[in-house]
């Protein structure tokens, strides 16, 4: 219960939801065929309470109300529907915590009216992040590259051209698609919560708490059969050495389920560990699954976003040439809200390319 709240209120959150959109299933442009309940409004409105958000709590508690006073007809809604009198205190409470006594009247009235109508801000609200204007579709076009069939570029293409799309050329980031057969992806999807670990990477929610975010699970490349043939598609594709180094990673993000801002290489000047093998060069990512809204990975210094599809993988290089980290690489994950969100990750080293992009070329 506790992580759907959080991949709800990341949800409202990040794409600056209405939250009487959210609660009528209006999300991102879509309508969903599900509405909220008063119970879950109330549920939403507490855990924002319960973070100090008390302006978003304060617009919850006022839809709860709303909700409760329409017909129910769903009869569990009835039995744990909330009181009516304790959703009004919450709602004066909420505004309260950001407002004065001397306006109490006015809070009185707000509860009132429309539930459409937002409510003033008692505080300055937060500008928004770039990879938040990212997750929302605001980022400019992108250049006009090119589309084409790649027939040329390892012996494996010439028999099975790739349909290839440039994205970017600094950093270098191309997407293909139909890459991964749907027989391939239906082996794959099969695993359970059991064999997946928790992701823990991030304390958007507050400082002291990691907050939870997807599940995976890592195989070495002698893991599945299938894990062997993927890692040499990706060789296939990229000309490159994939190796046995590092690992491939099977990543589900749930409901909200997002990865913050992150690089994929370490630096070797703060990593001298990485002296033998070297850092990161570059990642393969497979889209197993379509999101259907939400989900996208972005890139915020290059003001990229791209939305999974089901079949294609997007490959790019961490490292410039010299094999210094391209900061342009950085990269992360807008919240899923439709859709479990699957992929499988490889990252491949450096120094194992020696002989197959030599002289950093
Ligand atoms: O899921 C994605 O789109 C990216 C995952 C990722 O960035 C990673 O695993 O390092
Ligand atoms: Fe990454």
């Amino acid at each position: 219960m506790e992580e759907a709240l959080m991949g709800m209120d990341r949800i409202e959150h990040f794409y600056d939801l209405k939250s009487s959109d959210m609660a009528q299933g209006l999300v991102a442009g879509q309508q969903l065929g599900s509405r909220m309940p008063a119970p879950d409004c109330m549920a939403l409105a507490d855990y924002m309470y319960k973070r100090s958000e008390f302006g978003r709590a304060a617009e919850w508690y006022r839809l709860a109300l709303s909700v409760l006073k329409k017909p129910q007809n769903r009869i569990e809604f009835q039995f744990n529907a909330p009181k009516r009198e304790e959703l009004e205190n919450m709602f004066v409470k909420s505004r309260l915590q950001e407002g004065s006594v001397d306006n109490l009247s006015d809070y009185l009235k707000e509860l009132s009216e429309d539930p459409e109508t937002s409510l003033v801000p008692l505080r300055p609200r937060k500008s928004s992040t770039v990879i938040e204007q990212g997750c929302r579709g605001k980022f400019p076009p992108g250049p006009q590259l090119v589309c084409r069939y790649n027939s040329t570029s390892t012996p494996f293409v010439r028999i099975a051209p790739l349909k290839e799309e440039e994205i970017s050329r600094d950093p270098l980031i191309w997407l293909y698609h139909d890459v991964i057969y749907d027989s391939e992806i239906a082996q794959l999807t099969n695993l359970t919560l059991e064999e997946m670990t928790l992701g823990i990477t991030d304390n958007y929610t507050t400082p002291d708490r990691v907050s939870r975010l997807f599940h995976f699970k890592v195989t070495d490349d002698d893991g599945g059969k299938l894990d062997k043939t993927l890692v040499n598609r990706m060789a296939d594709i990229s000309g490159l050495d994939v190796g046995n180094t590092t690992s491939l990673a099977r990543i589900n993000y749930g409901l909200g389920g997002y990865f913050q801002e992150h690089s994929d290489y370490m630096d070797i000047k703060l990593h001298p560990e990485l002296i033998e093998e070297g850092d990161r060069l570059m990642t393969f990512l497979f889209y197993i699954t379509d999101v259907p809204v939400g989900g996208a990975t972005v890139f915020p210094a290059a003001k990229l976003s791209i939305q999974p599809k089901k079949g294609s993988a997007l490959f790019w290089y961490n490292l410039h040439n010299n094999g210094d980290p391209n900061p342009l690489t950085r990269h992360a994950v807008c919240p899923t809200i439709v859709g479990s969100r699957w992929v499988l990750v490889k990252s491949m080293l450096n120094y194992e390319q020696m002989f197959k992009k030599p002289c950093y070329k």
